[in-house]
């Protein structure tokens, strides 16, 4: 992968929901977060080396590869995850609105602000649904009075499709939803702080195909109004339905990456030849 200069120093917080769609007409696609030759360890086993990978504003990225190849580890550097890990260190940097990321005076409370995480196993909290819309907006002293967080819940189950199916039982306990629907309510949670990139840890896992098909709906649509996407999967029909690029690991080395519809009809690595082959999986 060929270096880069700093991105451009942008403004840290990102637009609201509803006019993000025409942020993102307007300037395109452009670079958001980088890292440069990330390499992680724990303790004495180098679990991902030297990692150099470009995202950008608006688009999906899917990282693909082998179980145990470094994916999901990769993706806890971006929003510096891997620091609750007891020895794991990690190196190299990470350019996120023109800073190095990788720092210890990083503050995490800010950074997840606007880059947020979905996990594998849908997490909502033990509250209704509303209030796992409102728990970090309101810790984070973004909204205030009825008025303002009505239109939060609203606005932030608008953008996670969940709307129209929960719109009457808002304070209904959300571990009465669906699997598919608590994995929407998750992502909705997380849009409701306005972040400019979600990581996805293989979001679709635990959910059957209709879950999984509005997930992916879901994801899309985001993208659409400028957030940067980046997820984890296993399912390589996934990858082809739901990014723009693909990144393939293989064994800690992040081997090939480009365009999904490139990766998946014209792979150059051998390596990458093989696993979309099924010679190994
Ligand atoms: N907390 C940890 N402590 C020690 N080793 C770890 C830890 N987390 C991951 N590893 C190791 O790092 C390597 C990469 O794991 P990682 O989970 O990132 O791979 P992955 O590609 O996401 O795998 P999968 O698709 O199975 O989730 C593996 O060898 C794994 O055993």
């Amino acid at each position: 992968m060929t270096q880069e200069k700093p991105l451009a120093e942008k403004g840290n917080r990102a637009p609201a929901v509803a006019s993000r769609a025409e942020a993102s007409a307007r300037e395109g696609a452009e670079p958001l977060l980088r890292t440069c030759d990330v390499t992680v360890t724990y303790d004495t086993f180098e679990a991902l080396h030297k990692t150099s990978l470009t995202f950008e504003k608006g688009q999906v990225t899917a990282l693909i590869g082998p179980s145990g190849c470094g994916k999901s580890t990769f993706l806890r550097c971006l929003n510096l995850m891997n620091r609750e890990i007891p020895k794991c260190k990690v190196g190299g940097s990470i350019d996120y609105h023109g800073r190095d990321i990788n720092t210890r005076s990083e503050n995490l409370f800010e950074l997840r602000k606007s880059i947020g995480m979905v996990f594998q196993q849908p997490t909502p909290f033990r509250k209704s649904i509303r209030d796992n819309i409102l728990f970090a907006p309101k810790r984070h002293g973004l909204v205030k009075g009825k008025d303002e967080c009505d239109a939060l819940v609203e606005e932030a189950l608008r953008a996670g499709a969940l709307w129209d199916e929960v719109k009457d039982k808002l304070d209904q306990s959300a571990h009465a939803l669906s699997g598919g629907q608590q994995q929407r309510l998750c992502i909705a949670r997380t849009l409701a702080m306005h972040p400019d990139v979600v990581l996805f840890d293989e979001p679709c896992s635990a959910l059957d195909p209709i879950s999984t098909f509005s997930v992916e709906e879901t994801i899309r649509e985001i993208a659409q109004t400028g957030i940067c996407a980046i997820i984890v999967t296993h399912n390589m029909e996934q990858a082809t339905r739901v990014s723009d690029r693909t990144a393939f690991f293989y064994v800690g080395d992040m081997v090939e990456t480009g365009p999904t519809k490139q990766i998946f009809s014209a792979p150059k690595d051998q390596r990458l030849q093989d696993y979309l082959t099924g010679r190994f999986g």
